[in-house]
């Protein structure tokens, strides 16, 4: 026993001070960061600088108000037909009877969404509001999970609908439930999913409302990690800005853990999968015109943790654009306080009364109380069964009810509680204590981490011999929940939270609108609710005898209980879906500061008069791209518009005499995409490049006829490198319908004369930090101990969007992540790509990928992605594990890639691949070798005949 102990207290020791360092080694990285940043930014006129002073500046007081309302949603506003897509991933919503606490995945989360959705569609102005989520059909869930779409109801609405709706996305294996740390290798399937269903609904609406121009969603706003890095996606590949909401972070729920002691970092990330959601957080970051959060404590102590956000800073750069002064090529997402509603559709005017009377009263005596057929009228009223279920638990009903209400997570700590009520006499004495962790039929069956909370409540009880003292049951229905306060209300009794950390906590003001006053931990979100509802007490919720003293205080102070209660009452409208839906918009309004391109609007043709074979011809000019030519909607007159799409027409059948007319680029069936990295020891590209690409397309031209396939050619090389290349091949560069060039940040049409996409670039943009991150990309990508010359500009292969960099053979350099992290700390969002076999470096824009090009392409020319195949190595640039998730089709062609850039992508105490690719994916096929019979094969063997 001795040696276990000593054991774990060793052990624990050793988590300390690893964590201490590590904490010290980011704190430095980030305070140099930080000064790098304030260091550029400082050089500003004397004036302008008093002005950037945060402590000063007007706007940012606002920010710390919880219930902000320097901004309206204004009645004029409803002639608007905005289109919302909110995205909360994995699955297990629904918007009636809603089981919350099912799982540690089912919570606050849950109910915030589809209640955010059906307000945010009662809101004037708005047409529709989509909560993009995981289809689950699976036995282990109910069948409503797998309903592809649920109109949210409104009862307040003649039709009973408001406009909102569960769009429901398959991803992952259909049959399976998959629990939210499990999710990220299935994010590519999801994201390509939703695309699909965006796209189909901007078109639909557009045609219902807006004169056949699609209605593009106003807003992509990803709740939690996962969605987050959904919605950074979509965002990118459409240019629709994207808002974020966390919910709960990782950083923070990391920090906790390693505080407990119990675990090792290694332990926390293997169960948690931590460093792939922090990852997902940052990315979120990276992409999010705005977070919103539900405290000020959410912005300082939660999200001030990540590596791409510093309040700070974000002042600053704030001040510097309101001003019209240069950012540098800085950003960081807006941080709004936001605070979550309350449905209020359940509180009755009888939970403000205030003088209720007793529950003496109201049970009767004590043998009554046991008897359910002989309970008071006000009782039999209601649902009494969650009432009698909990009842029948205690020995003297009477007692005020200590009551905790969350999902069977460790992180909510009710062991602390259950010590804390175990080891307080007194406190056992005056007050019974009510615990509704969800629902279960049998803790065997619960996933692990609950079970294991299950169990040690048990044990817990056991060990301080609680029976009859403590409540535990088994169910409870979405609907009896208001029940519940309402009981602990009228036994006087207290609302306990003490969780490790709670980033809001709904319970909170749930317990506030039913009359009952609340005990919370003093970490998170908790902190700001009590500022403004003034209703209980904060605890440390690693101290059980402060947890014990605060809940005695109110137990037994009647006036403090009274006063609480009365608080609680009088300030809860300050939490209001309606204000947060006005709130919201408005500051969406201000974000928008980028548009989806003309060429996504034209996808849709108008209807009018013409030949049929006319319209084919001007479906397939519009998706050639010559809107510059061309404008929809009767701009221009019909025969002007006739002639130039004959013109345009023309141009094209000549430019690619092998496809003809019917499957010209943009109208194809297929696409074969072309993404070997092909390269030898010193990053020069092989022969094996020419004679894939050969096989590629004989296989295909053999199998389907070329016509009706597109060949695009995606590459980290530079554009006149992979001319260099494709001049050596026995193929017509006029065969490729594009090439994507510098790692996805250039986009070529052969067939256009070679034209580069500028809208493709334009996209792109977005926050690229253009000439401010040159140079210190370069000196950021050497390591401490590396040599000036390890890393040098490579002019040849840089571009507007794109800085190249030649590594010297031998030297090392900083790996992705972690110069992502360190160009993060400085307010610099780019993607980093190391390509030609570890021995070049691409710094492009945050969208710019292999992977987003295709996605592009696959708007711009409605090519479904699962008719895309994407033949690969079994090594690549470090992007290339990218290539792999999604709805297109992969073929890995062994023996054509020796030589990879994939050492330099992550350091090893970060994820691991399989937390980012899914292993058991069925549309991934490995070949011998390039020869065209085993690719024949392949494409069979995943479906392409
Ligand atoms: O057995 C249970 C357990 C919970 N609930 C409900 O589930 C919700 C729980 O929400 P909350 O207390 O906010 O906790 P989480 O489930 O952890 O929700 C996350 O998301 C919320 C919304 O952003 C934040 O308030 C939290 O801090 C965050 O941890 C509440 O409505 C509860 O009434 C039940 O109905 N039955
Ligand atoms: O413990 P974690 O992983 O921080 O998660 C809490 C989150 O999990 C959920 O239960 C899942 O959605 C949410 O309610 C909440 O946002």
């Amino acid at each position: 026993m001795c040696w276990r102990i000593w054991h774990l207290a060793r052990k624990k020791k050793q988590i300390a001070w690893n964590d201490a360092r590590r904490l010290a080694k980011r704190r430095l990285e980030r305070e140099q960061g930080r000064n790098d940043a304030a260091d550029d930014l400082s050089e500003l006129s004397e004036g302008e600088k008093e002005k950037c002073d945060p402590d000063v500046s007007e706007p940012i007081k606002n920010l710390s108000r919880i219930n902000s309302d320097t901004q309206i949603w204004f009645d004029t506003d409803k002639s608007k037909h905005l289109y919302i897509v909110l995205i909360s991933m994995h699955g297990l919503v629904r918007g009636e009877n809603m089981e919350l606490g099912r799982d540690s995945d089912t919570g606050g989360q849950v109910k915030y969404v589809v209640e955010l959705a059906r307000a945010l569609a009662n809101t004037k102005g708005v047409d529709r509001v989509d909560l993009l989520t995981r289809q689950i059909t699976s036995p282990e869930v109910d069948s409503s999970y797998g309903e592809p779409i649920e109109m949210l109801s409104c009862p307040s609405h003649a039709t009973g609908s408001c406009g909102a709706y569960i769009i429901r996305i398959p991803s992952g294996p259909r049959d399976k439930y998959i629990a939210k740390e499990s999710l990220w290798p299935h994010i590519p399937e999801f994201v390509d999913g939703a695309l699909n269903h965006i796209v189909n609904m901007a078109r639909a609406l557009g045609d219902q409302l807006n004169g056949g121009k699609p209605t593009w969603p106003y807003v992509i706003h990803g709740h939690y990690a996962d969605a987050g890095e959904v919605a950074a996606h979509l965002s990118g590949a459409l240019n629709v800005p994207m808002v974020l909401t966390g919910h709960s972070l990782g950083r923070n729920k990391f920090e906790q853990l390693l505080k407990q002691g119990r675990l090792s970092k290694e332990a926390i990330n293997a169960t948690y999968k931590i460093m792939r959601r922090i990852e997902g957080e940052e990315l979120g970051l990276d992409a999010a015109e705005m977070v919103v959060t539900s405290t000020m404590q959410e912005i300082e102590e939660q999200w001030g943790l990540y590596d791409g956000f510093d309040l700070k800073l974000e002042r600053k750069l704030r001040v510097r654009r309101r001003r019209g002064v240069s950012c540098l090529g800085r950003y960081m997402p807006r941080m709004v306080v936001i605070p979550p509603g309350m449905d209020f559709s359940y509180v009755t005017t009888q939970d403000s009364l205030e003088n209720d009377g007793d529950l003496m009263s109201l049970l009767g005596s004590d043998d009554r109380a046991q008897n359910k057929t002989h309970l008071p009228q006000i009782w039999s009223e209601i649902t009494i069964l969650a009432l009698m279920q909990i009842m029948r638990f205690f020995t003297n009903p009477h007692k005020p009810t200590i009551l905790a209400l969350s999902r069977p997570d460790p992180k909510k700590n009710v062991t602390t509680l259950l010590k804390a009520f175990g080891e307080c006499q007194l406190l056992r004495e005056l007050a019974n204590l009510t615990l509704i962790l969800g629902n279960r039929d049998d803790i065997e069956d619960m996933s692990n981490s609950s079970s294991v909370v299950l169990t040690t409540v048990l044990k817990l009880i056991d060990r301080f011999d609680l029976y009859g003292q403590v409540a535990y049951p088994k169910h409870h229905k979405q609907s009896e929940v208001p029940e519940i306060y309402r009981l602990a209300a009228k036994t006087k009794g207290v609302f306990i939270n003490p969780a490790l950390v709670e980033p809001f906590g709904l319970t909170l003001i749930e317990a506030a609108a039913y009359g009952l006053p609340v005990v919370a931990t003093k970490n998170g979100g908790p902190v700001d609710i009590l500022k403004v509802l003034n209703n209980g007490l904060l605890v440390d919720p690693h101290d059980q005898n402060a947890i014990a003293d605060a809940l005695l205080k109110l137990v037994a102070d009647k006036n403090l209980w009274a006063e609480c209660r009365k608080n609680g009452l009088r300030n809860i409208h300050r939490f209001s879906w309606t204000e947060h839906c006005r709130n919201y918009l408005s500051r969406v309004e201000h974000c928008r500061n980028r548009h989806p391109t003309n060429r996504l609007e034209i996808m849709t043709i108008p209807e009018e008069p013409m030949s049929d074979s006319l319209r084919d011809v001007e479906d397939i000019s519009l998706r050639f791209s010559i809107e510059g030519d061309i404008k929809l909607n009767g701009e221009i007159d019909a025969a002007a518009r006739q002639k130039k799409i004959v013109e345009a027409f023309t141009r094209m059948a000549s430019l690619n005499s092998n496809t003809g007319i019917v499957y010209s680029p943009g109208r194809r069936q297929m696409l074969f995409v072309i993404a070997a990295d092909c390269y030898d020891s010193n990053g020069e590209t092989t022969e094996t490049f020419q004679a894939m690409i050969m096989n590629v397309m004989k296989d295909a031209g053999l199998c389907f006829g070329l016509g009706k396939i597109g060949f695009v050619l995606l590459t980290g090389s530079s554009f006149r490198e992979t001319m260099q290349a494709l001049s050596c091949c026995p193929v017509n560069i006029e065969d490729f319908d594009a090439l994507v060039c510098n790692s996805g940040s250039e986009m070529y049409y052969p067939w256009k004369d070679m034209v580069a996409d500028t809208d493709y670039e334009a996209h792109m943009a977005y926050r690229w930090p253009g000439e401010n991150v040159r140079s210190m990309a370069m000196r950021l990508a050497r390591t401490e101990d590396g040599a000036e010359d390890d890393i040098t500009e490579y002019v040849a292969a840089c571009s507007s969007r794109c800085y190249s960099y030649s590594i010297k053979p031998g030297a090392k350099t900083r790996r992705i992540d972690d110069l992502r992290q360190r160009l993060r700390m400085r307010g610099f969002r780019c993607n980093l790509v190391y390509t030609r076999a570890a021995s070049r470096l691409n710094v492009v824009p945050l969208f710019a990928s292999r992977i987003q090009a295709l996605r592009y392409l696959s708007i711009r020319w409605a090519i479904d992605v699962s008719k895309v195949v994407l033949f690969v190595g079994e090594k690549g640039d470090t992007d290339y594990e990218d290539l792999f998730g999604g709805l297109h089709k992969t073929i890995v062609l062994k023996g054509t890639v020796a030589y990879g850039s994939g050492k330099l992508l992550r350091n090893e105490d970060n994820f691991k691949r399989e937390d980012a690719v899914d292993q058991g994916n069925p549309n991934i096929k490995f070949v011998e070798t390039s020869e065209g019979q085993n690719i024949a094969g392949a494409l069979v063997a995943i479906g392409i005949k």
